[in-house]
């Protein structure tokens, strides 16, 4: 948890991100650096945000009705708000059933993820009940913050988390923009802004997911523009937050001293999910999940190898969870189709699916 106590969060003024105010410069704050002539610009790079696959493209989710008395015309009068609502009506009716349902299925273990998505997910439907009943003062802060080392399921999540977000009508669009300090912060002097602005506005309607978050925050570096990143995205997720979900994620204990260094961060982000380090037989299960769903499947030597294999690697440098395991499979897969290559004669469907033991084995893991 975050040591350092809450300073009050800055005011921000409230800022249009429409398509104008995009197009132009103008109306945001100079930056804490403050700014002197702009400098030339380096040629822009290909591409600086990755947009993630979503669910099939559907219509805007409007899964509930729409908030009792809200509208007014004049031939319309107002429509009484309902006395009562069925919540798992509500919930069916979203098809997030769906999109947990294949969070399960995609995801080994991760139960306390799980579970909090699923707590969510259920203050969301009470959050859009409380609306139609006239009960809501202001939508949710739905920003969250996702701790824990690399290749735990993070990105993934916030994928899935997009797609619940936008069945349950709190985002129009249900996309999600994963990026980088670097793709936020510029290097010269007046670049910042617009880089920030630029990946807001792919953001709008959807997700940003900031990954490592805490390098937006270099204290030591006293001319550094990532306090400008800083501010124009304090801005926007107080003032667009019915528009923009900001995750932030990164490994826990650097997540907690940038919390406690930016107490404008902690103070609009009210979910915080940690995800734990995989056991090995969950590693184990990972590597099934993903070769089964290639079509391949393990020998019972090759079992042996890959439970031997787990336990070298998580002790090797750059162990990264699942994502160690995804890249293991792939070079598992390139191996086995070598062998199956150099092998004199025919290979039948059976060999097609098979891993063997070797083509484990025959890591450098079991090497260094
Ligand atoms: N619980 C899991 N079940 C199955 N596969 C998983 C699981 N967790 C991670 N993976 C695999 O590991 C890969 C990396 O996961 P992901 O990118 O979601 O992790 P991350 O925490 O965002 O890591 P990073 O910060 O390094 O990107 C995914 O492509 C996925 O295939």
């Amino acid at each position: 948890m975050p040591t350092a106590g809450p300073k009050a969060p800055p005011e921000y003024p409230i800022l249009d991100l429409g398509e104008d105010v995009f197009a132009d410069d103008d109306g945001f704050p100079a930056g804490a650096s403050g700014r002197a002539a702009p400098e030339p610009r380096p040629a822009p790079r290909a591409a600086i945000v990755r947009d993630l696959p979503q669910d099939p493209p559907r219509p805007v989710a409007v899964p509930l009705a729409e908030p009792a008395l809200s509208r007014t015309t004049d031939t319309a009068p107002p429509v009484p708000a309902p006395t009562a609502l069925d919540l798992k009506a509500l919930y069916r009716d979203s098809d997030v059933d769906r999109i947990l349902a294949e969070l399960d299925a995609e995801l080994v273990g991760l139960e306390p993820v799980k579970r909090r998505i699923r707590e969510l997910v259920a203050f969301l439907l009470v959050a859009r009940a409380r609306e139609q009943m006239g009960l809501a003062v202001q939508p949710p802060t739905l920003h969250m913050c996702f701790s824990g080392n690399p290749g735990t399921g993070k990105t993934t999540v916030a994928l899935r988390m997009a797609g619940i977000l936008h069945r349950l009508g709190f985002i129009r669009r249900g996309h999600l923009v994963s990026v980088t300090r670097d793709d936020l912060v510029g290097q010269y002097i007046g670049h910042t802004a617009p880089k920030t602005r630029e990946v807001l506005k792919r953001a709008m309607g959807g997700v940003l997911f900031i990954d490592e978050a805490y390098y937006l925050y270099r204290p030591e570096n006293e001319k550094d523009y990532g306090q400008e990143a800083i501010e124009i995205l304090l801005q926007v997720m107080e003032n667009q937050r019915d528009d923009l979900v900001v995750i932030l994620a990164g490994y826990g204990s650097r997540m907690d001293t940038f919390f406690a260094a930016n107490p404008g961060f902690r103070s609009r982000v009210a979910h915080h999910i940690d995800f734990p380090d995989y056991s090995d037989d969950e590693l184990f299960d990972i590597a099934h999940r993903l070769a089964g769903t290639e079509g391949y499947r393990f020998s019972p030597e090759a079992d042996e190898a890959l439970r031997a294999y787990i336990v070298r690697r998580k002790t090797q440098p750059n162990f990264a969870n699942g994502r160690s395991i995804r890249n293991a499979i792939d070079r598992v897969r390139l191996r086995q189709a070598m062998r199956l290559f150099e092998s004199p004669g025919l290979v039948d469907r059976e060999q097609l699916q098979t891993i063997e033991a070797s083509d484990i084995r025959a890591s450098r893991v079991f090497t260094m």
